[in-house]
C-alpha cells in the first residue's frame, strides 16, 4: 500500500515540533499510526522544511546539526578560504549538490600520485560482524589516508570541512578508489544498516555515517557514473568535481541509494569522504 503524505499530516507533525515534542516521539507515534518509517521521516522532513521556509531567516542561523552546503542565496560559487568552488547542481530529495573546481588538477594528481603505491582490492565494513570484507559488489582498488596524514590531506579536509559544516574530527581518513575497466560498486547505502548484528560495534568509533562527499580525480572515457537509482540521477565523473550527499537518518527513505556505475573505457578515480555524527576516532 502507498501512503500518501497530506497537508493535514504534515500540519500535524509542524505542531507537535511547536509543542517542543522530540522528533523520535513524533516518528514513534506515526509509526504506531501505521506509517511506515520511511514515509514518516519523509513527511517530517517535507514538513519542517516547509515550516522553517516561513520562519525568519534568523531562526536559520542556528549551529548546524548535520553536515550540510549553505546554498542560501543560490550563489553560483562558494569562496572557501583558499580555493572557490562553482555550484552546479542541487537536489532536495535525497539531498544532494553537485560541484566543480573542488580540487585542482594539480591536486588530483598529487592524490592518485600517493595512493597509487598503496592501493588493494577494496573491503567493505560489514555491518553482520563489524569486520571488513571483500565485497562482490565492490571491484575496485582502494585505499585510506590517515587524517592529516600530509599537508595536502590537511589542505583538503580543511576546504571540505569548510564546505560542509562539519567539523574535521568527525571525517573518515579521506579514501582514494580506482576502477578500471568492468569495476564497479553496485548501489548501495553509506549509512550503516541499524538493524545488522555487528553496527552498534561499528557506531562506537563516531556514530552513523551522516553524508558523503566523493571526488573525481580523473576523466574516464566512459561510463563510471554515480548513479542514484531512486531518483534516475547519474553524476558523470569529471575531474575536480564532487558530488555531496546526506542522509539524516539510515534510512531508504533517505533516497540515498547510490553506486558507481561500471567504467566502459579508461580508468576511474574518486577520492571519498565519510562524515560521521559524532568525532571519529582512527
Ligand atoms: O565511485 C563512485 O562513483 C561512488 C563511490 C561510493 O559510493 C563510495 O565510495 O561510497
Ligand atoms: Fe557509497
Amino acid at each position: 500500500m502507498t501512503q500518501t503524505i497530506t497537508p493535514e499530516l504534515k500540519r500535524w507533525i509542524v505542531q507537535q515540533a511547536r509543542a517542543g515534542c522530540a522528533p523520535q516521539d513524533v516518528l514513534a507515534a506515526m509509526r504506531q499510526a501505521g506509517w511506515t518509517e520511511g514515509v514518516a521521516l519523509r513527511a517530517m522532513e517535507e514538513a519542517l522544511e516547509e515550516h522553517v521556509g516561513m520562519l525568519p531567516a534568523r531562526a536559520l542561523s542556528e549551529v548546524p546539526t548535520r553536515p550540510r552546503i549553505d546554498l542560501s542565496g543560490s550563489p553560483r560559487a562558494l569562496d572557501l578560504g583558499d580555493r572557490t568552488v562553482r555550484v552546479l547542481l542541487t537536489l532536495q530529495r535525497p539531498r544532494l549538490v553537485v560541484l566543480a573546481d573542488v580540487l585542482s588538477a594539480q591536486e588530483c594528481d598529487a592524490l592518485m600520485e600517493a595512493a597509487a603505491p598503496r592501493l588493494k582490492r577494496s573491503r567493505t565494513v560489514q555491518t553482520a560482524t563489524g569486520g571488513e570484507e571483500l565485497n562482490p559488489d565492490r571491484t575496485s582498488d582502494g585505499m585510506f589516508f590517515r587524517r592529516g596524514e600530509t599537508p595536502l590531506i590537511q589542505r583538503i579536509e580543511a576546504r571540505l570541512s569548510r564546505l560542509v559544516q562539519w567539523p574535521v574530527e568527525h571525517g573518515e581518513g579521506l579514501q582514494v578508489l580506482r576502477y578500471v575497466p568492468g569495476a564497479q560498486y553496485k548501489p548501495h547505502y553509506d549509512y550503516f544498516d541499524p538493524a545488522a548484528p555487528g553496527t552498534a560495534r561499528i557506531l562506537q568509533r563516531g556514530g552513523q555515517r551522516v553524508a558523503t562527499i566523493v571526488i573525481y580525480l580523473n576523466d574516464p572515457e566512459g561510463g563510471g557514473g554515480t548513479t542514484f537509482p531512486d531518483v534516475g540521477l547519474e553524476v558523470y565523473p569529471q575531474r575536480g568535481h564532487a558530488v555531496f550527499f546526506a542522509y539524516d537518518h539510515p534510512d531508504p527513505g533517505t533516497q540515498t541509494l547510490h553506486g558507481g556505475a561500471p567504467v566502459l573505457r579508461g580508468e576511474k578515480w574518486v577520492a571519498t569522504k565519510w562524515l560521521r555524527e559524532r568525532p571519529f576516532q582512527p
